[in-house]
């Protein structure tokens, strides 16, 4: 007896199938465009479903390859040195890379300088352009500078660029007094560029309730100068990375058409004599020695040469830029291949801004980190945090050390801690500043540098050895990050370490 089957909607036999019945007809009875049309339109739905094969694939081949990779954060509070030590790694893993970039470092510099200036200009006016040991003049408070005001664009150039005269025979105290305010008046116009290179390089974005009345961030920095193409801004955590394995090695980014930075360099190149004489004249001197005036660490570095910095060829040395100082918004990932016993490892270098509103940023990259370099200024005994004035840098940095060493996401990572800005701290030192004047627990002890360095090691190893449970090593370096060929070095000690800890992990020895 032969049996009946029964029509189903799912049967793979076509024969019966209602729906292969339902197209063969349609087929049938379509003209040759709408023949052409239907192939055409199922052509490209193949098309996109390949091409959506094809980044799932690339998407799992990349996630396989990054259980390799090495993920590296830079942490610390803000201007502790991240992002210096993130260009000495640049330096020594893309040293192109900088060469590309050199040019658009320019902003940056300029902006440190009329900064600075505006900050200077500001002070002596305050003290009425006069300071002895015995001043008159009251500091008074002043709005003399309403950046809401300011053009956004630079005013031109004061006509009769020669030097402001000194006035022959006048009295000391008021020939002094008065050239500062000739010195002021004339320099003024230059500080109508503070807020333009500002947002040139943030992008836009102004960090409110900054005790210094305006700090700029980079978002993405290098990603917006070296080309859009290296750069890109991720979604998800908002890290913005640079793959520098991707960076065109014929790249060079050109500031030539830039009419605001040539307006800048014409102005300052005009008045470079006037900051000179501004940068050495006594009063400036005297209020800087009795600490009325308090300038940023950068701004001595660059106003010392400041006839090399304004000539009108300007190109920043790497010197510059490892001494340019902007401030990093959220964080920004790095990517280097870096090459040990003829094996080639991806790191991604994770520089994270720094400041109290900035540090929620830095959690999303915990779980998945390896590594940790914690950078601490150990010159910032007499600095207090921007962003808390009542907090010492030092107390700040040791807080955050212990946040960072009991963070169970980070328990296994291998951390390194570089105690930085050795060479501002000598330089104090040798000043005559005392610690003990800041740092009350610091008491007797002797007021040296080799005494210092080693009271505040003393104070990390403590916090890192009450919070380790997992009887982690602490890797120890006294740095100076602006100091290439010892920090090279130092990255050299880093990275063999890490490669021992990753190489056994990774179970590939
Ligand atoms: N003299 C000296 N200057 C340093 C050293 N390390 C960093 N600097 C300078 O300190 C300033 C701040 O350094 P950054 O690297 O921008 O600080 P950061 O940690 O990235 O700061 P945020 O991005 O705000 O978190 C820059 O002008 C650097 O050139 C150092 O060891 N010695
Ligand atoms: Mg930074």
């Amino acid at each position: 007896m032969s049996k009946m089957r029964t029509p189903s909607l799912y049967s793979t036999d076509s024969a019966v199938d209602p729906i292969s019945q339902v197209m063969r007809a349609g087929h049938a009875s379509e003209s040759t465009d709408q023949r052409r049309a239907r192939l055409e339109s199922e052509a490209e739905a193949k098309r996109v479903s390949e091409q959506i094969d094809e980044e799932l694939r690339q998407e799992r081949e990349k996630l396989r390859r990054s259980r390799g990779d090495v993920k590296l954060l830079l942490l610390g509070q803000a201007e502790s040195g991240k992002s210096t030590l993130q260009k000495q790694f640049q330096l020594m893993y893309k040293p192109n890379s900088i060469e590309q970039e050199r040019s658009s470092w320019r902003t940056v510099i300029y902006f440190n300088v009329v900064h600075s200036l505006k900050h200077i200009l500001t002070t002596l006016e305050a003290w009425d352009d006069s300071f002895d040991d015995n001043p008159r003049a009251l500091p008074h408070p002043t709005g003399y500078y309403d950046q809401s005001a300011s053009p956004y664009g630079v005013p031109p150039i004061p006509s009769g660029m020669a030097r402001a005269p000194s006035r022959p025979g006048s009295p000391a105290v008021s020939g002094r007094t008065s050239r500062v305010t000739a010195l002021r008046n004339r320099l003024n116009p230059l500080l109508d560029a503070d807020s333009p290179l500002a947002d040139r390089l943030s992008g836009g974005i102004t960090v409110s309730g900054s005790g210094k009345g305006g700090v700029y961030v980079r978002s993405g920095w290098q990603a917006r100068t070296v080309d859009k193409a290296m750069g890109k801004h991720r979604g998800k955590n908002s890290a913005y990375e640079v793959d520098y394995r991707r960076a065109p090695d014929n790249y060079r980014h050109e500031d030539d058409g830039d009419v605001l930075l040539q307006d800048v360099g014409r102005m300052l190149s005009a008045l470079r004599e006037d900051i000179r004489e501004l940068w050495a004249h006594p009063t400036v001197k005297g209020l800087i020695m009795k600490r009325k005036l308090k300038l940023d660490e950068w701004s001595e570095f660059f106003l010392k040469d400041i006839a090399r910095i304004a000539a009108p060829e300007y190109v920043p040395t790497t010197d510059d830029i490892l001494h340019a100082r902007i401030q990093t918004m959220g964080v920004a990932e790095h990517i280097f291949d870096v090459d040990l016993h003829g094996k080639s490892v991806t790191w991604h270098l994770f520089d994270v801004g720094g400041a109290r509103g900035q540090r929620h940023s830095w959690i999303p990259y915990f779980d998945t980190a390896n590594a940790i370099i914690f950078v601490a200024p150990v010159s910032a005994f007499d600095q207090y945090l921007e962003e808390d004035p009542r907090t010492n840098r030092i107390d700040d940095s040791l807080q955050l050390f212990t946040q960072v060493c009991s963070n169970a996401l980070l328990k296994s990572v291998h951390l390194v801690l570089f105690l930085n800005k050795t060479d501002l701290l000598k330089a104090k030192i040798d000043n005559g500043l005392r610690v003990q004047k800041y740092i009350t627990s610091f008491g007797e002890r002797t007021n040296d540098y080799e005494t210092v360095v080693q009271y505040f090691r003393a104070h990390f190893l403590q916090v890192h050895r009450r919070n380790n449970e997992n009887r982690r090593v602490l890797y120890t370096h006294f740095t100076s990050c602006v100091d290439t060929k010892a920090t090279q070095r130092i990255i050299g000690n880093v990275r063999d370490s890490i490669f021992r800890g990753y190489l056994q992990s990774a179970a590939l020895v």
